[in-house]
């Protein structure tokens, strides 16, 4: 059993690519499936009595091999099923399963509840009685463990098909799916954890990795640890929070035209001119937290926009921003949008939060945080990391613009690319209010990050 961090992340169809070309024929993954599934319920499940509910397809078919791997365990444990099984698969499971198999409807509850209803292979809402079973069955229960998914959501989107009560765990097979990642499909999950099924599981989308971030180099300085430039507009504090943020991973921190005083000493401040950013040194520049939306802010982007310097676009930039400019440009550029600045700036743009991060970033050649409870980072060659952890807390003002400035002292550094710059910034930033703790704000996320950091192995 293994926590998901870093997991190379698989659609239905993917899964299926991917057992095919195992080797392992599809009984004996099935039977493994059933047995690591088993073994987990016994081990957290106290001896207390299972109920497994089996649905017609395969996943009901890891089911009943885990009710009988239960059995035979000595763990009393009874099987409700929906339907007769409609696999080849799936009717072995079942006649693998010496004892009586009950109607859901009538079924009585247990205190460990196990879901094998349906997995990858759900393709509409499970029928009215099946859900109103599956909901009093499971509030009944002491524990409801959900086998590869909870049953009613939808594997690639993460839409949920039909109501789901939640469960506490839920244990995918071989691979962690888009929906154990995206909303609202991501909550009603409960703690997932990945059984090793034997199969090599390739994508181009994983778990946001646990950061790895290096200490300076012994012989760094302040510019070879990367000089990030904030370009500050209407809202100094947006700015400001940016740049703070900044001053925690960079070795030297610009804030451009920004009219606050309320800045840490270390922040070097410069005013706005049009060769502002005229200065080689310089590793990225973060424009947007608190620009406003008049001339000025235009005139500062396209200066941006004109330089060679790798760009972070954020906030107000964002609704200034023509994509097809980035095209032409040499040096990468991250786009920090939130779903309404996505929409305002890829209106066409449709699918899943995956494939809509995954085209606008193909589209615009920059790499995309699309930002929310379950922000993406899309790269242009198709790339995607799927963060895992959620802060809710991190739903408030200015903690956009602290990951803005993040992002940009991380790509101002060292031997790194836009993908891992952002996917490292969106960690840090997750990490950092987890440490900052119930009721922060979005300066407290910037006093965390050094902890975070640490958190990171630096
Ligand atoms: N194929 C394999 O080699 C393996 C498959 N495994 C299991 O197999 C699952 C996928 O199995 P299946 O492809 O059979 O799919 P499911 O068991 O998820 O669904 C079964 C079938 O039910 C029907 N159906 C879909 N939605 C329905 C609804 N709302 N009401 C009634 N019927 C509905 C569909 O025909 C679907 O194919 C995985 O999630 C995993 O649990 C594991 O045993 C590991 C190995
Ligand atoms: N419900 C939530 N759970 C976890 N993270 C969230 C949630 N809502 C927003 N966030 C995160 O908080 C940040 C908010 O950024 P943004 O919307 O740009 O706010 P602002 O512009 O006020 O700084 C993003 O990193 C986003 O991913
Ligand atoms: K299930």
């Amino acid at each position: 059993m293994r926590p998901i961090d870093g997991l190379t992340v698989l659609t239905a169809a993917e899964m299926r690519t991917a057992e095919q070309a195992s080797g392992v024929d599809e009984a004996a993954l099935m039977d493994r499936a059933g047995a690591a599934i088993a073994e987990v319920v016994r081990r957290i499940g106290g001896g207390q009595e299972v109920l497994v509910l089996c649905g017609p397809g395969n996943n009901g078919g890891d089911g009943y091999v885990a009710a009988s791997a239960l059995r035979q365990a000595g763990i009393p444990v009874r099987v409700a099923a929906l339907s007769d099984p409609r696999t080849d698969l799936a009717r072995r499971a079942r006649a693998g399963w010496a004892g009586p198999v009950e109607p859901i409807a009538e079924a009585s509850a247990a205190p460990v509840l196990l879901d094998a209803l349906f997995g990858t292979g759900l393709s509409r809402g499970l029928d009215e009685p099946v859900v109103e079973s599956l909901h009093a069955l499971s509030i009944r229960a002491v524990l409801t463990i959900a086998v590869d998914l909870p049953s009613g959501v939808a594997t690639d989107s993460g839409a949920l098909l039909s109501a789901y009560p939640g469960a506490a765990l839920t244990l995918a097979l071989g691979a962690p799916k888009p929906a154990h990642l995206l909303l609202p499909a991501a909550p009603l999950c409960g703690t997932v954890r990945v059984l090793d099924i034997g199969i090599a599981a390739r994508s181009q989308a994983s778990v946001l990795p646990v950061a790895s971030l290096r200490s300076p180099a012994v012989d760094a300085h302040k510019f070879s640890r990367g000089m990030v430039a904030v370009v500050a507009g209407r809202m100094p504090g947006a700015s400001a929070l940016a740049a703070s943020a900044a001053a925690r991973v960079a070795g030297y921190v610009l804030l451009i035209g920004s009219a606050t005083d309320r800045l840490p000493h270390a922040i070097v401040r410069r005013r706005w001119a049009e060769d502002a950013l005229f200065d080689p040194r310089i590793g990225a520049v973060v424009i947007g937290p608190g620009l406003g939306p008049d001339e000025e802010a235009r005139a500062k982007l396209n200066a941006a926009l004109a330089s060679d310097h790798a760009l972070v676009i954020d906030g107000d930039a964002l609704r200034l921003l023509d994509p097809a400019r980035l095209r032409s440009r040499a040096s990468p550029a991250i786009l920090t949008p939130h779903e309404g600045e996505f929409a305002h700036l890829f209106p066409d743009v449709k699918g899943s939060k995956i494939d809509r991060a995954r085209t606008a970033a193909g589209e615009s050649g920059a790499t995309v945080v699309l930002k929310g409870p379950d922000t993406i980072i899309a790269a242009p060659t198709g790339e995607v990391r799927l963060a895992a952890r959620h802060v809710p807390w991190l739903a408030t003002a200015g903690s956009g613009d602290v990951l803005a400035g993040l992002t940009g002292a991380l790509l101002a550094g060292p031997d790194t690319t836009a993908l891992a710059a952002a996917s490292s910034a969106v960690w840090l930033h997750t990490e950092a209010a987890r440490i900052a703790g119930p009721a922060l704000i979005a300066d407290d996320l910037t006093l965390a990050l050094p902890a975070a950091i640490a958190q990171a192995g630096a």
